[in-house]
């Protein structure tokens, strides 16, 4: 079984408060961005494996993501044997989720080859067992994400029309290193309302609290950003924990804007 397993987005990201368990409460809405993707392929198997292409992720297959999910469908649920091949192409240390993602899609694969038929509550637990962004992706449609991120309202969003351009510098900046320098703090008006604002106000009225002490630390990614507003985009900022920035315009040409090397997909 082959799945394509989608990068994300965040619109707007409050960090608003650090737990007593070391995680951050936070509201953010995420979005598939569904043009830039890695391809899980999950087959029954005499031994569970992997193997994987493309890029090549900075850790170990035994702590690659996808054999987590495996690992933990099997002792949670007595899924069988599997060989996993991944074919990776989101960047990682990029804020995409591409991890998460990918560990969902193998979750969801498990669920459909030993037809384990798990009610998405189920499915979502067993996401947010191994991340806080995991959980998005057994939706994998807009939502407002509070809690540690594994809490999810669908959010309406009609983005129809736009172009987004996904730039990623050639630094990398790990998720652990992004909330480390965080300050938190609670907006006077919550995420809910500004997003329900026209994406046009959006630059002025969404923020993402990661952006002043990683674009201090590494100005290349200030700098994408700004390109992608001097390029016309309506709306731009980083994604998540950082290091890719991404643009919504409302013309392919813009997008496509030679000072940059982005990945651009229309928005459905
Ligand atoms: C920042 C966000 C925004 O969507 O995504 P990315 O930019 O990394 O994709 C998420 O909060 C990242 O989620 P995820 O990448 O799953 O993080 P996890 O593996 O759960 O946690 C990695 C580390 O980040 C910190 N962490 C994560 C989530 C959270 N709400 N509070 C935290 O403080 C913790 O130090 C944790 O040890
Ligand atoms: N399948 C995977 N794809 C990407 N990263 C993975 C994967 N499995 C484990 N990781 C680890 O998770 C880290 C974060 O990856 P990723 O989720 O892609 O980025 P981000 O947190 O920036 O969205 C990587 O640097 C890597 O060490």
């Amino acid at each position: 079984m082959i799945r394509k397993a989608n990068c994300k987005i965040n619109i707007g990201l409050d960090v608003l408060c650090r737990r007593e368990d070391g995680y951050h409460e936070l509201a953010t809405v995420m979005i598939p961005v569904y043009g830039l993707y890695d391809v899980v392929e999950v087959e029954h198997a005499a031994q569970t494996s992997f193997r994987s292409s493309g890029l090549t992720v900075d850790c170990s297959d035994a702590d690659n993501l996808c054999m987590k999910a495996v690992r933990l469908m099997q002792a949670c649920y007595g899924a069988g044997d599997v060989s996993v091949a991944l074919d990776k192409r989101i960047p990682f240390g990029a804020g995409l989720g591409g991890g998460s993602s990918d560990a969902t899609a193998v979750i969801l694969a498990l669920d459909e080859l030993f037809r384990l038929k798990l009610p998405e509550r189920e499915l979502i637990d067993c996401a947010a067992a191994l991340g806080s962004d995991t959980a998005f992706f057994v939706r994998n449609t807009p939502q407002l994400c509070t809690g540690r991120g594994e809490v999810m309202t669908p959010v309406k969003l009609d983005l129809r029309g736009l172009w987004i351009a996904v730039v990623k510098p050639d630094c990398g900046v790990s998720t652990r290193e992004a909330y480390a320098g965080i300050r938190p703090g609670v907006p006077a008006v919550p995420l809910a309302e500004r997003i329900a604002r026209p994406v046009t106000e959006w630059q002025t009225f969404l923020k993402n609290d990661f952006e002043p002490h990683i674009f201090a630390a590494h100005p290349e990614i200030a700098a994408a950003k700004a390109a992608l507003l001097d390029a016309g985009a309506v709306y731009a900022a980083m994604s998540g924990s950082g290091s890719a920035v991404f643009g919504l315009f409302d013309d392919e040409e813009k997008a496509r804007s030679r000072s940059l090397t982005p990945f651009v997909f229309p928005l459905q």
